[in-house]
Order: structure tokens, then sequence, then C-alpha cells
């Protein structure tokens, strides 16, 4: 164990210790509920782990993000990263999932955070219902079906600012479906970096203005 206390639970081989500090209440009420959605329903719905949570909210935080569409909510963990944000940029999150139980969930996960008046959750096929966003993206997340990644970034590729980033997870060699890997290395429109590669793989493509 490093100084200080437990590795972090989300990747056991990261090197230092990071804890995220609450700035202030608003971040201290999500921030709880991040610490007890991690702890206790972490099984069986696929949240990521803690450390790509900070990622996600590191990225968000650097483009100011005022709109984040994720594709694959779950029980609303990333979505409540996406909202530490998203609460002090007055914007919003976007969130697409099909399975109903899990939706409740979340439902419940973000109104215990104090956020759910910034943050639509839109239950049916993504495939079909992401048509519904005709606004600018900042932050677009893809955590949903991996064979869909392509498609959902076809669709909404467009949406994304300059500047925007279209985050995308499980992109680690054997996870990663190589359609998607290949659109995302040979669109000049897009600068992409791999990331967290011993772990779940996370993959971060900017568009360039
Ligand atoms: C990996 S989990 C998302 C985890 C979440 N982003 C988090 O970290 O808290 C993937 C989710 O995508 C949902 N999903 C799969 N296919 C989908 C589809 N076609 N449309 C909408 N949601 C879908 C699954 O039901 C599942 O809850």
């Amino acid at each position: 164990q490093p100084p200080g206390g437990p590795r972090q639970r989300g990747n056991p081989r990261a090197v230092f210790e990071v804890k995220t500090l609450p700035k202030d209440d608003v971040e201290k009420r999500i921030l709880e509920v991040i610490e007890e959605v991690g702890r206790n329903q972490r099984a069986g719905n696929m949240i990521v782990p803690e450390e790509d949570g900070r990622l996600l909210r590191a990225w968000a935080e650097a483009v100011g993000a005022k709109h984040v569409v994720e594709l694959g909510t779950s029980v609303g963990y990333s979505g409540l990263w996406f909202c530490l944000v998203l609460k002090k940029t007055g914007g919003k999150l976007t969130t697409f999932e099909i399975n109903e139980k899990r939706a409740a969930m979340a439902r419940e996960n973000f109104e215990k955070a104090g956020v759910s008046d910034i943050v639509t959750i839109v239950l049916g096929d993504a495939h079909e219902t992401v048509k519904q966003v005709k606004e600018p993206i900042d932050v677009l997340f893809l955590d949903a079906d991996k064979t869909g990644y392509l498609d959902y970034f076809e669709k909404l590729s467009p949406l994304v600012r300059p500047g925007g980033v279209v985050i995308a997870h499980n992109m680690i060699p054997s996870m990663a479906d190589p359609r998607f890997v290949k659109a995302i290395t040979t669109n000049p429109d897009y600068e992409t970096v791999f990331l967290h590669m011993d772990a779940s793989g996370v993959s971060v493509s900017v568009k360039k203005h």
C-alpha cells in the first residue's frame, strides 16, 4: 500500500493514489453518490472504473463542456462524473439507455445527487433515439454496445463542435471494434489518443478547429 491509503480500486496498478476532493457542497453531494454507486452498484452494471470516471471529468472540465451526450447510462455512474462539471458550467447531460431497470436506478441516483434538473435519460435503442439530438455536442461519450460505436459516431460526429471530444470506453484491442478504430484514426477532422491501455482502454478524439 502506498502512503496515504489504499490504491485506486479502479486500477490496482495505479502508481500514485489520487482522490477527488470536493470543492464545495454541490460537488460533495455528487461525490457521495459516486462513492456509494461505485461501492454498491458496480457488480452487473458494467460501470467504468473510478480512474476512468476522473478521466471523463477532467476532459469535460478542460473543454468547458455544456452539453455531454452519453451512450450507455447504466446506473448513472459515469454520468455523475460529468455532472460535477455540468453543474458548474450551467450545462446538461443527455444520456441513452435501453435497459429499463438500470435507467430507473440511474434516475434515483441522479435524484440523490441533486442533478436531475440537468439530466435527460432517453430510454430505448439508442441507434434510433440518438436522432433526437439536434444541439451541438461538447463531449460525446460512447459506452453502450461496442459494435454500435461506429454507427453512433457517424450519426453524432457532425454535431460535435470544433474543440469538442469523442471519448470511447473499452478500447483495448480485444474489445474495440476495428471499424470504429479505423474511423477515429484515419479521419483528418480528429486527433486521437489512447489512454489507460493497461486497463479498460479509453480513446479520446479531439475535433480539430
Ligand atoms: C458499459 S454499460 C455503461 C456504463 C456507464 N457508462 C457507466 O460507466 O456508468 C453499457 C450500457 O449500455 C446499454 N446499452 C447497450 N446497448 C444499447 C443500445 N442499443 N441503446 C442504448 N443503450 C444500450 C446497456 O444496457 C448498458 O447499461
